[in-house]
């Protein structure tokens, strides 16, 4: 049995938008999407979100929720995706373009749903009205989702 890698995704959101970043290398390459990343040895996934924000877009937090947790199988591939989903709504410092992205404010109605991952359509809607969620998808290749199952739920699995 292969161990998931475990991953986090951040979206800081104001009441009427929410901060996405252009991955400009790497997984996902060319989409808009969350800050975050691969957990580090040593760190919790907490932390480790709070490390990639501060690391892809120079903001600080103190504070996220947990809002969502997915896990992506691709075919050919053994090892699952178990990405950690959190929001905060307090940070410091000012949205900042890394190596890794380049921050932009999306209003709530405006998300740039297709340049961001496929299964984002999904569940985006959720996070925005401010469920918790929590879902499988199978894809092959990138682009194309076989099959997925999601759903909103009152608390993460543990
Ligand atoms: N399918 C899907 N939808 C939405 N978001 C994601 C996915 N798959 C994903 O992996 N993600 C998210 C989860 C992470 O936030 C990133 C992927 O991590 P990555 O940026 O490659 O990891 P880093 O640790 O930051 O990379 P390096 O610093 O090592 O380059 O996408
Ligand atoms: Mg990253
Ligand atoms: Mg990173």
């Amino acid at each position: 049995m292969v161990a998931n890698k475990v991953l986090t995704l951040v979206l800081i959101r104001e009441a009427s938008r929410v901060l996405l970043g252009m991955k400009k290398r790497g997984f996902g390459e060319g989409r808009w999407n969350g800050f975050g990343g691969k957990v580090e040895k040593g760190e919790t996934i907490l932390q480790g979100a709070i490390r990639e924000l501060r690391e892809e877009s120079g903001l600080q937090v103190t504070h996220l929720d947990e809002v969502g947790r997915l896990m992506f199988e691709f075919i050919g591939d053994p090892q699952l995706l178990e990405v950690h989903v959190f929001t905060g709504t307090k940070y410091t410092g000012v949205p900042t373009e890394t190596n890794e992205m380049r921050p932009c404010w999306y209003a709530v109605d405006k998300i740039p749903l297709k340049e961001m991952w496929p299964d984002d359509k999904y569940w985006f809607p959720m996070f925005l009205k401010g469920s918790k969620f929590s879902g499988y998808f199978k894809f092959e290749g990138h682009n194309k989702i076989l099959e997925y199952d999601l759903k909103e739920v009152e608390k993460l699995p543990e």
